[in-house]
């Protein structure tokens, strides 16, 4: 990573090549099989069954920008060509200050006319939520994206705030999205491939929950990037700019021609991976190929009912 990222300093995962392409299974370090199950689907999907077929030729995105100081968020969203930014608050050992300071320069970057989104992870309390949007409601804010961490949190600030609050960490299962909205817990709902189960997957579970969608990246590298442009392209509305645009975030990529945005957006296409930048960034295999293998097994002891 370039910058330290919801904690996560190097991006680590197993690229795997099959029937039809290549597929990328790159878990956080902290999920254990059963959840790893559902990254190995989107893994094998993209490697052994494809994609459903796009609508779009293009994807609109937003640049991330990490917890850093207000003179890097600004030269992040100038280099980055898109007309909307996430910017990333509530980071540990920050303050609300340092969270103005960003969002601010963020805000100046982009002019009257850009999206300024935030993304809290989770970490506020509810009141905490409610008076912070209150001092950042002045830059004009989109969406806040999981201020706090549980559904009935994320129901409580929705009805004190006017800024739309998006559910993201809340949604890591299938049935997630319709517990969101049953509990009126949020306006819009961001959907990442790995962690629902694939493209396919993640399809479903856009046409399910009825509430507009943000496709989302887990900072993968340009393979994993490009199943998450699959599904912003498959999805038959797209309302908002996509968080597809972390390739940026990585210091290396594993294929010659990375999906990088052009003009705001990312072009719908699958990149070829080039195996001498695969081998520079080779690790040492075996605990890989172990986490791999249990989610391979977890994954097919679900499929079979288990
Ligand atoms: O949405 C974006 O702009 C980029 C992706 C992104 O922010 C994230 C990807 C992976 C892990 C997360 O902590 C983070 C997020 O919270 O949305
Ligand atoms: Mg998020």
């Amino acid at each position: 990573m370039r910058t330290r990222f919801r904690g996560v300093t190097a991006r680590e995962g197993v690229l795997v090549r099959g029937a039809v392409g290549w597929g990328e299974f790159s878990p956080f370090a902290e999920y254990g099989p059963a959840e790893c199950a559902r990254w190995w689907a989107a893994c094998h999907e993209a490697a052994e069954t494809g994609w459903p077929e796009p609508v779009r030729a293009w994807v609109p995105v937003n640049a991330t920008v990490p917890a850093v100081g207000p003179e890097e968020a600004e030269r992040i969203v100038a280099s980055s060509g898109c007309r909307t930014a996430k910017v990333k608050v509530a980071d540990a050992g920050q303050s609300v200050a340092d969270d103005i300071d960003r969002v601010a320069a963020v805000r100046d970057a982009l002019g009257p006319q850009g999206r300024v989104r935030i993304d809290a992870n989770g970490a506020w309390d509810v009141d905490t939520a409610v008076s912070t949007l209150d001092t950042l409601r002045r830059f004009d804010l989109e969406y806040v994206e999981q201020p706090c961490a549980t559904l009935a949190e994320l129901a409580r600030v929705r009805r004190r705030v006017g800024v739309p609050v998006a559910a993201d960490e809340s949604i890591r299962r299938a049935e997630d999205p319709l517990r969101v909205s049953a509990a009126g817990a949020a306006d819009i709902v961001v959907l990442k491939v790995q962690p629902l189960g694939g493209v396919r997957a993640a399809v479903r579970v856009a046409e399910e929950c009825g509430l507009p969608v943000v496709v989302s990246s887990a900072v993968e590298t340009s393979v994993g990037l490009a199943a998450g442009v699959a599904l912003a392209a498959a999805l038959p509305r797209l309302p908002y700019a996509c968080g597809l645009a972390t390739m940026h975030l990585l210091t290396a990529d594993v294929c010659a021609d990375p999906l990088l945005p052009v003009d705001g957006q990312l072009p719908v296409r699958v990149p070829t991976v080039d195996e001498h930048r695969l081998r520079a960034v080779e690790i040492a295999p075996d605990a890989w190929r172990e986490r791999a293998a249990a989610a391979r097994g977890e994954w097919h002891r679900q499929a079979a009912g288990g």
